[in-house]
C-alpha cells in the first residue's frame, strides 16, 4: 500500500516548477480522498485513492490546482472556479482591504463590480457587508457560469449581467470595484497561465492599458458622488492608470500588495468623499 507520505513526497518532486509543489500536492491529495487539506495531514498513513494519479497527472502537464480541484480560496470564501474563469489571486485582495478601510465607517449601500469572473470581488464584499446589494458584469459566459454557482454565498443579493463593461448597467454605485485584463498583448507568462487561464481575462493591447482607457472613461457615470472607485493595477502601471483617472476628474490614492507593490488605485471625484 502506498501510504499519504509517500505518495505526496513523489508528486511534490514531480512539481518542481509550480512555487508551491508540497502545498499543490496536498491539496490535490486532499481532493481525491474528499477531505479537507487540514484533515489530511492529521494521518499521513493513510492510503492513496487510485484516483490521485490522474490528478498528478494534469498538474504535471501544468494544469492550475484550482481548475483541477474546481474550486480556489479568496479571502473567507471557497469560490467555484474552472475553465473559462480567471483564478483569483491572492493579490486581489489588496482590493477587498482597501475598500473595507475606505468604508469602515458605513458600507456602501449598492456594488458595481465590472469583469467579475467568477464572482471573486462582488461576492467576497457582499460576504462582508451583508445588507448590501450589487451587480457583477462580465462579457463572458463561462466566467458568469461560475459567478451563478457562487452567488448562493450573496443569498439573492448579487445580480450577474453579461456585457461590455458598464454598457451593460444603468444607475449609479456607491461602490465600483474592477480588476480588468492589465497584461501587455504577447508578454510571456507562466505555462500554466498562458495554457489555461482565458486570454480575454488577461491581456489588454501592447502596455495593458486598453480596458483601463475605456473604463476611465464609462466610471464617472456609473459611481455615485460620493461613492467609490477601486481597481486593481500591474505593479508598474500607477502612474498610467492615475493619469487616465485624472483625466476624468478624479483623485486619487494607492493601495499597496503585501509585496511592496502599488496594486489598487481608489479614485473618487474630485470635490467628492
Ligand atoms: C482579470 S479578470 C478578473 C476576474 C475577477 N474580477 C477577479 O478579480 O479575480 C478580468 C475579467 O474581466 C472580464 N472582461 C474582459 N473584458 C471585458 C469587457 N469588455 N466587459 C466585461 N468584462 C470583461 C474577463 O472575462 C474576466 O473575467
Amino acid at each position: 500500500m502506498t501510504t499519504a507520505r509517500q505518495a505526496l513526497a513523489v508528486a511534490t518532486a514531480r512539481f518542481g516548477f509550480s512555487a508551491t509543489p508540497r502545498l499543490d500536492a496536498e491539496l490535490l491529495l486532499a481532493h481525491a480522498l474528499g477531505i479537507e487539506r487540514s484533515v489530511l495531514l492529521l494521518d499521513l498513513d493513510r492510503a492513496v485513492p487510485a484516483a490521485f494519479a490522474a490528478l498528478v497527472e494534469r498538474r504535471a502537464a501544468h494544469e492550475p490546482v484550482a481548475y483541477i480541484t474546481g474550486s480556489r480560496g479568496f479571502w473567507t470564501l471557497d469560490l467555484a472556479v474552472g475553465p473559462g474563469a480567471l483564478i483569483p489571486r491572492a493579490d486581489s485582495e489588496t482590493l477587498i482591504e482597501a475598500a473595507i478601510a475606505h468604508f469602515a465607517d458605513r458600507p456602501p449601500t449598492t456594488i458595481l463590480d465590472l469583469g467579475t469572473g467568477p464572482g471573486t470581488l462582488l461576492l467576497t464584499l457582499l460576504d462582508i457587508w451583508p445588507d448590501v446589494r450589487g451587480i457583477g458584469v462580465d462579457r463572458s459566459a463561462a466566467a458568469l457560469g461560475y459567478a451563478r454557482r457562487n452567488a448562493t454565498i450573496a443569498g439573492g443579493r448579487a445580480m450577474l449581467v453579461q456585457g461590455d463593461w458598464a454598457t451593460a448597467v444603468a444607475g449609479r454605485f456607491d461602490l465600483v470595484v474592477a480588476n480588468p485584463p492589465y497584461i501587455a498583448t504577447g508578454a510571456t507568462l507562466p505555462p500554466e497561465v498562458a495554457g489555461f487561464e482565458p486570454a480575454a481575462a488577461l491581456f489588454a493591447g501592447p502596455e495593458g492599458l486598453d480596458d483601463y482607457r475605456r473604463l476611465a472613461a464609462m466610471l464617472r457615470a456609473c459611481v455615485a458622488p460620493t461613492g467609490a472607485v477601486l481597481l486593481e493595477i500591474g505593479f508598474d502601471q500607477a502612474d498610467a492608470v492615475g493619469a487616465l483617472l485624472a483625466e476624468q476628474g478624479f483623485a486619487t490614492r494607492l493601495h499597496h500588495d503585501l509585496g511592496g507593490n502599488p496594486r489598487v488605485v481608489l479614485a473618487v471625484a474630485r470635490g467628492g468623499a
